[in-house]
């Protein structure tokens, strides 16, 4: 069973009343332009609350909910809000395409999530070919549309969407992101309880990948600045942001990941790319794409969002000793899971 499709069309014009949590909202007299965004793991502990939050916004007008079950009990759920974006569920394979069809935004949390003792690159065997299929069907119904990654290890899903989008002739860097911001939310609130700032007013730029060591908070670079941390403070709260993932694990004890606080990140994600679709003026995220501000050829960064995906890549600025030394540091480990993607992509 799956609820009523609504094919989108971007250049369709259709007015709005309804307000968005995190974003701008719209009056009755002010119009938004449709956009179909597309939930891979739909049913999922991330999958649920995403699906919640992108309800809410207001510059969706089609939400598609797919899983390999359980998605006709969540649309339905999800589709007796009353905001702007309809709902359909769709689950099993021969429903993808369906769900993927005219989608301008497909984000993917589809896969499975750690467990106490293991790293993220331990998720690689299953959710490689998970992304891998998942992607071949974005290659072939939405080729255009702009691609959020989720799954687990990151670092090595984004270079496999990448090969499957080349080897299908559809490849383009400005639509590949690989989710970061969850590093980018942590970072934030641990600074400002620290500085003991509001948290609204801070941000902190976390570049480099997303595992580990790989997450490189820039803490030089926070805003609003201060002037008390000492050495150990930074060094603590970069740690602290590295290791933000394991510390929601480890209190979770088994039943998972962290799916509240990344489904808020996914939904600030995925409102940025709409608003940069949207034409809206200067919208800046970290995210891991592919890149040349380093020698590796994918890198989370600052980067500039507009109406086809990535408009600009930022430097990494001034960075302090300590965050000169914990770049040179990750390099190896991005770059092998790089590769293992890479090769995983070519090779099956
Ligand atoms: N990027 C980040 O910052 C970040 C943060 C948290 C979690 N994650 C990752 O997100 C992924 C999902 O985490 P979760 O807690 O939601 O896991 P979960 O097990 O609760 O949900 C995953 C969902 O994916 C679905 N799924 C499995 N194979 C699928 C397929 N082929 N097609 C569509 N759906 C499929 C499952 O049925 C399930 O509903 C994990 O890999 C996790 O490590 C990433
Ligand atoms: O830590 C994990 O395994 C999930 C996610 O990558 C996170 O940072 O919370």
């Amino acid at each position: 069973m799956k609820a009523a499709v609504l094919r989108s069309s971007r250049a369709a014009l259709r007015p709005c009343t309804c307000r968005h949590l995190v974003g701008r909202s719209y009056s009755s007299t002010e119009s938004s332009p449709e956009s179909k965004v597309a939930i891979l793991g739909a049913a999922g502990g991330i999958g649920q609350p995403l699906a919640l939050l992108m309800k809410l916004n207001p510059l969706i007008s089609s939400l598609s909910l797919y899983d390999i079950a359980n998605t006709p009990g969540v649309a339905a759920d999800v589709s007796h809000i009353n905001s702007r974006a309809q709902v359909a569920g769709y689950a099993g394979e021969e429903q993808l395409g369906e769900a993927l069809d005219g989608s301008d935004i497909v984000i993917i949390p589809a896969g499975v999530p750690r467990k106490p003792g293991m790293t993220r690159d331990d998720l690689f065997k299953i959710n490689a070919g998970i992304v891998k299929s998942l992607c071949t069907a974005i290659a072939k119904y939405c080729p255009n549309a702009l691609v959020n990654m989720i799954s687990n290890p990151v670092n090595s899903t984004v270079p496999i969407a990448a090969e499957v989008f080349k080897k299908a002739g559809t490849f383009d860097e400005r639509k590949l992101f690989g989710v970061t911001t969850l590093d980018v939310v942590r970072a934030k609130t641990f600074y400002a309880g620290k500085v003991k700032v509001p948290v609204a007013e801070v941000n902190v730029p976390v570049v480099g990948g997303h595992a580990g060591i790989t997450i490189l908070p820039l803490f030089s670079q926070a805003a609003p600045k201060s002037s008390n941390l000492s050495d150990d403070d930074i060094k603590a709260l970069t740690k602290r942001t590295q290791d933000g993932g394991t510390e929601v694990v480890e209190a979770k004890a088994g039943k998972g990941s962290a799916t509240l606080s990344m489904a808020y990140a996914g939904a600030v994600f995925a409102d940025a790319c709409l608003k940069g679709l949207n034409g809206v003026p200067d919208i800046v995220e970290c995210s891991f794409v592919q890149s040349s501000i380093t020698d590796l050829p994918f890198f989370a960064s600052k980067v500039r969002l507009g109406k086809n995906g990535v408009e600009e890549v930022f430097g990494l600025g001034p960075l302090s000793d300590y965050e000169q030394q914990g770049l040179e540091s990750l390099k190896p480990e991005l770059k092998a899971s790089i590769e293992k993607g890479v090769e995983f992509a070519n090779q099956n």
